[in-house]
């Protein structure tokens, strides 16, 4: 039953269940409802639930044209015009709408069913994005297929089936582009749009060590996500390898959100205080051709804080600065949560190790999946680009996928 998909929504565990696509709840057959005129809200019981509805919201959410523009979905109603201590003259419940009449007769209709999904009992029970969390094996026994750049580059099925992969698991692989930095700026821009940074727009990076970071070497990077010294950390990183002639170089991808639920399992306590305690990052270059300092503050782990659903993980060991934000007996339990974390996220079963190669764009989720590399030998040349989150999101919901 619909229903029961939501209910344990609220309960965390459905982050490892393997959802596919949201199933609304089904509202066709009204059910009975009754009101309750409390003295500070609305107690709406519905479907076998109970709404607090405050009576100030109820007015300034009214979806009639003088309040509402329904085209544009902005508010037309001054909301400081609100009486704050407003109450209807009248109330009641017919075809499944709640009416409710206001002191200068305006007249408010709100369908139950929007009520159920858009009151904060609703949405503390729904989540926002589902996803399939993963470790290697549930990763690979998915048999999640690639896309292919001709039909990506024309076929609005197929750019939603990459986006409906790309949200679900964190990762998505195109194939077949050519292995030039402007076919893979074609592809990355049919996703979202590019997010220029210090190094730059599309870059290209080899072990040359022109820029004063470990990626612009031959050597092994553990797991991580980018930019962590970004207040918002860009949403998305591409890579597309254009040339390698040498051995290594593997790339490893660790879904982040499957390791910190694993972690909301064994030990509340520590998930909730690496949500907690902000960490900064820092990027700094001084030399002759840039000049950079960068710094940004959050927490590891980012929840919404109705519903407690994981949106973002700000994992980098090397990039973390100076721990400074916090008394020493908290440091001491945010480093035991933080090496819990990370066991987790070491596990060998949870790497998903792959060989990039000239033709593979390989698009990332820079908030949930972390990527690393195996050192590597010879001439390597990878190119790629940073995305922003809400483009791609953006896309998604003009398509009519769920985020
Ligand atoms: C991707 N590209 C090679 C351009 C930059 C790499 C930046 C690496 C940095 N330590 C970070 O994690 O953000
Ligand atoms: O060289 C790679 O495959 C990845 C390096 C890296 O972590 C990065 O550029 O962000
Ligand atoms: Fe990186």
């Amino acid at each position: 039953m619909h229903r029961s998909l939501l209910l344990r929504a609220s309960k965390h565990a459905q982050l490892f269940q393997r959802v596919k696509t949201h199933v609304p709840r089904a509202y066709k057959n009204h059910a009975a409802a009754t009101l309750n005129l409390l003295d500070d809200c609305l107690a709406l019981n519905y479907d076998g639930s109970t709404m607090h509805l405050n009576y100030v919201w109820l007015r300034d959410h009214c979806r009639s044209e003088s309040s509402f523009n329904a085209i544009t979905h902005q508010r037309n109603l001054d909301t400081a015009s609100i009486d704050l201590s407003i109450r209807p003259t009248s109330t009641s419940v017919e075809d499944g709408q709640l009416l409710l009449e206001w002191p200068d007769s305006h007249v408010t209709r709100y369908d139950l069913s929007w009520l159920a999904v858009n009151s904060y009992e609703g949405q503390r029970k729904s989540i926002e994005q589902p996803r399939v969390l993963w470790n290697s094996d549930i990763y690979k026994s998915a048999n999640v297929p690639p896309s292919k750049w001709e039909k990506i580059m024309n076929c609005k099925d197929e750019h939603k089936k990459f986006l409906q992969n790309y949200l679900l698991y964190g990762i998505a692989f195109v194939e077949d582009v050519p292995a030039t930095v402007e076919a893979t700026e074609e592809v990355s821009r049919k996703v979202s749009l590019i997010r220029e940074t210090m190094f730059g727009r599309m870059w290209t990076f080899t072990s040359d060590n022109s820029r004063g970071d470990t990626a612009y070497t031959q050597s092994a990077l553990d797991r991580h996500t980018d930019t962590t010294y970004f207040h918002e950390p860009c949403g998305i990183q591409v890579f597309h390898c254009l040339k390698h002639e040498g051995t290594g170089g593997r790339t490893l991808l660790v879904d982040g959100f499957y390791a910190a639920e694993k972690l909301r399992q064994s030990s509340p306590e520590h998930f909730e205080l690496l949500t907690q305690i902000p960490i900064k990052h820092e990027n700094v270059e001084h030399t002759d051709n840039h000049l950079n300092h960068m710094r940004g503050i959050g927490p590891v782990l980012q929840v919404y804080p109705w519903n407690k659903e994981l949106y973002m993980i700000r994992y980098n060991n090397s990039d973390r600065s100076v721990i400074n934000t916090i008394p020493h007996h908290v440091v001491q339990s945010w480093y035991v949560a933080h090496r819990e974390l990370t066991t987790e996220m070491r596990r060998p079963q949870n790497e998903l190790w792959v060989k990039l190669k000239p033709g593979t764009v390989l698009f990332i989720d820079n908030w949930r999946v972390m990527h690393g590399r195996e050192s590597f030998t010879g001439h390597r040349q990878v190119c790629g680009c940073y995305m922003t989150r809400d483009d791609v999101l953006s896309a998604a919901r003009v398509l009519g996928l769920q985020v």
